[in-house]
């Protein structure tokens, strides 16, 4: 049985007083979840995020990485730096990453190899956009985005890997992937792993994202290969986030 995983993507929110209201009501109210739980908060506040979590149930993790391990790459952030703040894991490929920062599947490929190499599970965002669902694409899309990461992964790599499934029509657009959709994409991104590792297949969470909130989130994790959720909007709010937490029982 895989566990579930509910990540709170923080996206550009935030501030130091908001945040620690934020994690408190969070940690507060995981005591007794059964699912695994972490927060992706902006890189300014992971030393914030970190202290506040230590000890607890609550993991921490970054919205990018860079592929570079260091040197002059101005702006940039590296893997080993995110796991001096105990980053558990990082998010490579979002789809604002890859619309706004014209990140490229081999970009996010070496971002997910770097995250790896610095103990750093990186939870690999892929999904379509309206267009392409429309065009009867989707299978297509998300395939070549995992591709181009599973390319360049050990086969042993593949077990610690995180997959984010997010159609971009359903990011913080108010409308959800039907259960039955998102479980269809699910079970051919697991088949996928499962070319390159069927035993790891198994145990690799595959997540969901696009406007999950606590009345969506029991159904679509009662799928079979929904492992958990990508939380945006949802998860600014200690409530909602916790709801979604505890709906993942
Ligand atoms: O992009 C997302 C998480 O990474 C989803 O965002 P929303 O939950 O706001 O739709």
């Amino acid at each position: 049985m895989r566990r579930k995983l509910v990540v709170g993507n923080w996206k550009m929110n935030g501030s130091l007083a908001g945040n620690e209201a934020l994690l408190s009501g969070i940690a507060a109210g995981t005591g007794a979840a059964g699912a695994d739980c972490a927060v992706c908060a902006p890189a300014p506040y992971l030393a914030q995020c970190q202290v506040a979590l230590s000890g607890g149930a609550v993991g921490l993790g970054a919205q990018d990485v860079s592929a570079q391990a260091a040197g002059a790459f101005t702006g940039e952030v590296s893997a080993a730096m995110l796991a001096e703040f105990g980053c558990r894991y990082a998010i490579v490929g979002h789809s604002e990453r890859r619309a706004m920062h014209a990140e490229s599947n081999e970009l996010v490929a070496n971002k997910a190899v770097a995250a790896l190499a610095a103990g750093i599970t990186p939870i690999v965002c892929v999904g379509e956009t309206l267009a392409q669902r429309e065009a009867g694409q989707t299978q297509q899309v998300v395939s070549a985005q995992l591709d181009a990461v599973l390319a360049l992964l050990g086969e042993g790599d593949v077990a610690h890997i995180v997959v984010a499934y997010e159609p971009v029509w359903a990011i913080g657009t108010g409308k959800t992937a039907t259960p039955e959709m998102a479980q269809e994409v699910h079970a051919q991104l697991r088949a996928q792993l499962k070319q390159t590792n069927a035993v790891a297949a198994d145990t690799v969470q595959i997540l969901y994202g696009g406007s999950m909130k606590p009345e969506n989130a029991k159904e679509l994790m009662a799928q079979p290969d929904i492992d958990g959720g990508l939380i945006g909007g949802a998860a600014l709010k200690a409530a909602d986030f916790l709801a979604i937490i505890h709906a993942a029982n």
